[in-house]
């Protein structure tokens, strides 16, 4: 009981309880100090020892905050997560136990990674964050319905926690991983180089294909004007926003085998830095397949599509309209609608490329201005390009024999495949020129045969081959964007 003698004073209150703010501001900066020298002097694996062995008991599930990031969100591949991988590798000291190290063949450093299970310590304006990668795995029961057996399978999911005290969650959200995608974008633009994703679940290897534009036997207004429509497409975001159209562009590359189709898309691959997904369209399951395969291609890249005239069901549209196909089939309309569709709400960087040997068998649903943007002709060798397979595989500019090898190749269908194997040959210049000259006389031989063949009516079902036509054609498409 307080008497009115032993009544504190408010002056006296007041006094007291800055002494007790002052005391506990006092031990809260010695906390922060020790804890800062903590930091400082514990070394990190020491640290993430003693976090993972006394963590359970400090880490107050009420106070700490956990994120889990995972490979994939809705289907696609999810982009923080990738930026994650890339922040960490920058993030690895001798705390580490297990990383993950390999070496491409083009690459000219080696990749590493942290391992999963690993812990990774990280400081951020003065926060503490604790990074961790997991495995999870989901059963699945796959159905083969042929024999309407049924197996069990393993699905493996691959995630990354980020753990922190709840009051960060703000910073965190706000500053805090946005800095990490900064750091992965920065990383990726002085960038490792092209990987190539064969038809999935995408498993990456690196591209190891050395065609550029230099090395492509091709007219150089055709490469011109290739490189121009590349460039272009890739300063156009806004223009592509302010039309409302998906930032996608399309190409059909057509011509005979060995004509460069598949360099070309090297090459485009390798200027613009974007990965290659080759999709096989035979062995997508369903429209459904298509969709997530998709969606699970990363921004600023080529999806291509080879071969589309022997591709599983192309031809078969019906007349009732899209039909949705058999279960396992991929149908053109899946196709065409997942290309209108879906990638006109995405607004990244896409670029898709279909090749054929048979632009004439084509379902000229897929030849229709706006569905490809550029048609490109993949013809055979033209003394220009001979000069350029002479200058990458022999580095010569000039030959006596130049002229002989010209004239020949202007009379022949010759590919640049055929030549560049020629090329190939070991020997000194001169052998190898010979040997060449040799080869285009013998193949001249050989058609002038056809012909008579032909002509007498011997070989009805011989195919006849494009040649001389326009290298570009550019559909109205191309004229809207331009
Ligand atoms: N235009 C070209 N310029 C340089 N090299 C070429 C060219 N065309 C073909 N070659 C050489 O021939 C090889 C085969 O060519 P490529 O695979 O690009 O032909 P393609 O047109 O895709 O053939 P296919 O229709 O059979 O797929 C290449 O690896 C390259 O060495
Ligand atoms: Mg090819």
């Amino acid at each position: 009981m307080f008497t009115a003698s032993n009544i504190p004073s408010t002056s006296s209150i007041l006094a007291m309880y800055s002494t007790f703010a002052a005391a506990a501001m006092l031990v809260r900066t010695i906390l922060n100090e020790v804890q800062t020298l903590a930091t400082q002097l514990i070394p990190q694996w020491l640290q993430v020892k003693i976090l993972s062995i006394f963590g359970q008991f400090f880490t107050n599930p009420t106070t700490q905050m956990t994120l889990f990031i995972k490979e994939h969100a809705n289907m696609e591949l999810n982009e923080l997560y990738q930026a994650s991988e890339v922040y960490l590798s920058t993030r690895i000291t001798s705390s580490i136990g297990q990383l993950q190290v390999s070496k491409a063949p083009r690459e000219k450093s080696l990749s590493i990674k942290v391992n999963r299970g690993q812990q990774v310590l990280d400081t951020f304006r003065g926060m503490d964050l604790v990074w961790e990668f997991v495995t999870t795995e989901t059963q699945q029961i796959i159905v083969n319905y042929e024999d309407m057996s049924g197996s069990n399978g393993k699905t493996e999911h691959k995630s990354v926690t980020l753990s922190f005290h709840k009051r960060y969650k703000d910073e965190v959200l706000n500053n805090y991983l946005p800095y990490v995608m900064e750091t992965f974008k920065c990383m990726e633009s002085e960038k490792r180089s092209v990987r190539l994703y064969a038809y999935g679940p995408w498993g990456s290897i690196n591209l190891d294909h050395p065609s550029t534009f230099d090395t492509l036997a091709m007219e150089p207004e055709l490469k011109r004007e290739i490189m121009e429509d590349l460039d272009r497409f890739v300063k156009r975001k806004d223009f592509y926003r302010r039309v409302g159209k998906a930032w996608k562009r399309g190409y059909l590359l057509y011509g005979p085998p060995g004509t460069g189709k598949s360099s070309l898309v090297a090459a485009m691959a390798n200027y613009l830095k974007f990965d290659i997904y080759d999709l096989e369209l035979a062995s997508v399951q369903g429209n459904g397949g298509l969709r997530s395969l998709l969606t699970g291609t990363a921004n600023r890249s080529i999806v291509v599509i080879e071969d589309i005239d022997c591709s599983a069901q192309l031809q078969d549209r019906g007349d009732a309209g899209y039909d949705h196909g058999s279960q396992n089939q991929v149908t053109l309309s899946g196709l065409l609608t997942f290309i209108d569709g879906l990638w006109s709400s995405c607004g990244d960087e896409r670029i898709i490329v279909f090749t054929t040997n048979h632009k004439d068998r084509l379902d000229p649903a897929l030849l229709r201005p706006g569905r490809m943007d550029m048609h490109i002709h993949m013809s055979y060798c033209s003394p220009n390009g001979f000069r350029i397979l002479a200058s990458n595989y022999l580095q010569i500019e000039n030959h006596r024999l130049f002229d002989e090898i010209e004239r020949l190749i202007k009379e022949l269908e010759v590919t640049p495949a055929e030549i560049a194997e020629e090329l190939m040959k070991g020997g000194d210049v001169d052998d190898v020129l010979e040997g060449l000259v040799g080869f285009l006389e013998k193949k001249r031989e050989k058609q002038m045969e056809l012909l008579d063949e032909s002509g007498s009516g011997k070989d009805e079902g011989m195919e006849t081959v494009e040649t001389g036509s326009k290298g570009v054609e550019e559909k109205a498409e191309m004229e809207i964007v331009s």
